[in-house]
């Protein structure tokens, strides 16, 4: 063979294989469904909403053409280099730890040696927590840490949003400006809610007085959220909001909160409660804005559910218990806590009526002052532990909503123990276990 010939033969082999990985790849990008495969990602790591709504606005502002939302359990650190960029927008929650969404993600992050170099990536990072915690914003920034080891490119230095603070949101609405070119609309859209009716749930009781607000909308166009959502709240004259776990569902007419009045150390009123409570009079009106708390929605489908609360936490379950009702759902379980019957058992009649008509199966309530030993939530899931395997053998959804250093706490601690450590991680696993807790 002459030199030529090799040559000429050792060339179209070189074509052929450079075709070859051409096809190949093209086919890999229609099998992923990239043919219209935008260059940056936003990247979500949200619990109740907030991060996410920031990620929405900031992929709006981009377009679909050049942004892709993505929620981080979608996408794994080893699939970043499908983009150009990837914007992080992620909160915190218990002590620094990542939402629940993101679990898969971090253990990825954790493993630095076996995920991709980052230096052609151009990375954003926008962090959002609250200052009063010890791990400020502890997710966001072991995320920006995890960034910068591997290579990745920051555009600008990372954004912390502390409860949501404006100048820090309009900070990112500058660099989002800047670097591309893109108005993120960082303004709250708070709407006027009129205050039909208040009343006191709770005379007599030894804890703080508790007051539900029936609200509506008072400029035009009917309201819409989900049960398990979210009231932003603003109160005149203080910066901050205020949450409440709505606890009714739009089928019932009017947007229901649970507010109880708080006292300070010093024994002064909140300013926010009080003013809910005492001053904002009926026919009067507030600004508020619903916010979307996907992850404690009810599920579509018809599997049991365990409702488990204590206090105003039975806000946040009573809407999805109406939900479920309205669903025509009724394999429920109400594990509920308060500190006496007499007092405390807020919607107590309507709880029994649906226990009485099986809308709910099972009803165990605590009241922890009603007898000399103390009696918890937690107390009552240790004594049906058996029953408790069983719905969840049965794929039953488990929802916390309540106080968050003792009852959920204490619950998290007594379903561990009852399912033991796999049960546990298959119930996270499969999204069975959801929490609204504060
Ligand atoms: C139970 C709980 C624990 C939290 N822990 C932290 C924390 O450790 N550090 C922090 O900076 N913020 C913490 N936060 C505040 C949240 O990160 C903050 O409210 C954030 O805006 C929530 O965003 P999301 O709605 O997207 O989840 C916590 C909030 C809750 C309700």
């Amino acid at each position: 063979m002459t030199i030529q010939l090799a040559a000429a033969i050792t060339l179209l082999c070189a074509w052929l294989a450079l075709v070859w990985r051409t096809l190949r790849k093209v086919r890999a990008a229609r099998a992923r469904g990239a043919g219209d495969k935008t260059d940056i990602a936003v990247i979500y790591a949200s619990q109740t909403g907030t991060a996410k709504d920031m990620a929405q606005r900031s992929a709006e502002a981009l377009g679909p053409r050049r942004a892709t939302l993505l929620a981080m359990d979608r996408i794994g650190p080893g699939q970043l280099l499908d983009y150009k960029a990837a914007l992080f927008i992620v909160s915190t929650y218990g002590e620094g730890d990542p939402p629940d969404m993101a679990q898969a993600f971090h253990a990825g992050t954790l493993d630095a040696a076996s995920a991709a170099r980052l230096e052609s990536l151009d990375v954003a990072l926008l962090a959002l927590g609250d200052s009063s915690y010890r791990h400020y914003c502890g997710f966001g920034r072991s995320l920006g840490q995890w960034l910068e080891r591997q290579g990745a490119n920051f555009l600008f230095a990372p954004v912390l949003v502390d409860r949501g603070a404006p100048e820090a949101l309009l900070a990112w609405q500058r660099h989002m400006d800047k670097h591309f070119q893109a108005r993120v609309d960082t303004a709250e859209h708070y709407a006027d809610w009129r205050l039909l009716r208040r009343r006191h749930m709770n005379p007599g009781s030894a804890g703080g007085a508790c007051h539900e607000l029936a609200l509506e909308p008072a400029g035009p166009g009917p309201a819409s959220w989900s049960a398990g959502d979210i009231a932003e709240v603003r109160i005149p004259g203080d910066g901050r909001r205020r949450e409440y776990s709505i606890a009714s569902t739009p089928g019932e007419g009017a947007l229901h909160l649970l507010v109880r009045q708080h006292t300070d150390a010093g024994g002064r009123p909140g300013a926010g409660s009080h003013w809910l409570t005492r001053e904002l009079r009926t026919g009067g009106t507030l600004r508020l804005r619903i916010r979307e708390n996907a992850l404690f929605h009810v599920p579509a489908q018809p599997c049991p559910a365990i409702f488990i609360g204590n206090g105003t936490g039975i806000a946040g379950l009573r809407s999805l218990l109406q939900a479920r009702m309205e669903q025509g759902h009724y394999e429920n379980w109400l594990v509920f806590g308060e500190r006496q019957q007499a007092h405390d058992f807020h919607y107590g009649d309507l709880l029994r009526d649906w226990h009485a008509r099986r809308r709910i199966q099972r009803l165990d309530l605590a009241f922890s002052r009603d007898q000399a030993q103390k009696h918890y939530v937690h107390h009552l899931l240790r004594n049906a532990a058996a029953e408790l395997r069983a719905w969840i053998a049965r794929g039953a959804i488990v929802y916390v909503c309540g106080s968050k250093d003792t009852m959920a706490r204490d619950v998290d601690h007594a379903i561990r123990d009852i399912l033991g450590a796999e049960g546990y991680a298959a119930l996270l696993e499969r999204g069975g276990y959801k929490r609204d807790v504060y």
